[in-house]
């Protein structure tokens, strides 16, 4: 498996004091920002738009892990890739599970020069994506249902890691599975266990001391 990478997820971040949690942020050891787009339609919340990303990419070193949950996938996803994204990860539900559809949306954000992630609801299965594992750079696996931070833990979600994991090492990929909502010390050593490298975590990071809880991720491995 890849080296494990921690994303915080800035959905937690406390707005309040923003400035002291992107110098923090700024000086830990995660090696990607996890930024949250949702436009209340496909999830019922509202975030971040690409002005933001652009200021948060000038402020921190991180790679800009973006996931987007919009239902305008194709036009957000070069919004998005416009405003700095290093990552850009779309819903296959947004493109109705249309297998062509996701697939040609991921050589465009990887012509574009950006890592092409996937992201699967809970209730949407893994098995039509595992033949097409090398057509993406994520596969983003959601352990809670998309819109909301501070969220419990979905446990039922890592069958789905496991059966990509299997597929990965068979075909010797280098396609990264990454695991968002509700991850903690505890979910997250579960879910590394299972076998994701990618841990997004945004209330346990932000809940306590920013720098002990991206640390006690990154050493679960
Ligand atoms: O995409 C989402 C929610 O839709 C996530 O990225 C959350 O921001 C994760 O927050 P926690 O569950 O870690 O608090
Ligand atoms: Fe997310």
């Amino acid at each position: 498996m890849k080296e494990l990478i921690v994303s915080p997820s800035i959905l937690s971040l406390d707005f309040s004091r923003p400035g002291e949690q992107l110098d923090a942020l700024a000086n830990s050891h995660a090696q990607w920002l996890h930024f949250d787009v949702m436009d209340g339609h496909f999830v019922p919340n509202l975030t971040f738009g690409p002005d933001i990303l652009r200021g948060f990419r000038k402020a921190l070193p991180q790679k800009m892990d973006v996931h987007i949950m919009v239902e305008d996938a194709r036009t957000y996803a070069d919004v998005f890739i416009d405003a700095g994204a290093d990552v850009l990860t779309f819903h296959s539900e947004a493109l109705e599970d249309d297998l062509d559809a996701i697939l040609s949306l991921c050589a465009h954000i990887r012509e574009r020069g950006v890592l092409a992630g996937v992201s699967i609801c809970p209730n949407t299965p893994v098995e039509p994506l595992l033949d097409h594992l090398a057509e993406m750079d994520v596969l983003l696996v959601m352990s809670v249902e998309p819109g909301f931070g501070g969220q419990s833990f979905m446990e039922g979600m890592l069958e789905k890691v496991k059966k990509a994991r299997a597929r990965i090492e068979a075909q010797g990929l280098s396609t990264r599975i990454e695991i968002d909502g509700g991850i903690n010390a505890q979910t997250g050593a579960l879910a590394v266990a299972a076998g994701c490298d990618t841990l997004v975590a945004g209330s346990y990071i932000f809940r306590q001391d920013i720098h002990a809880g991206i640390d006690s991720l990154l050493c679960l491995r």
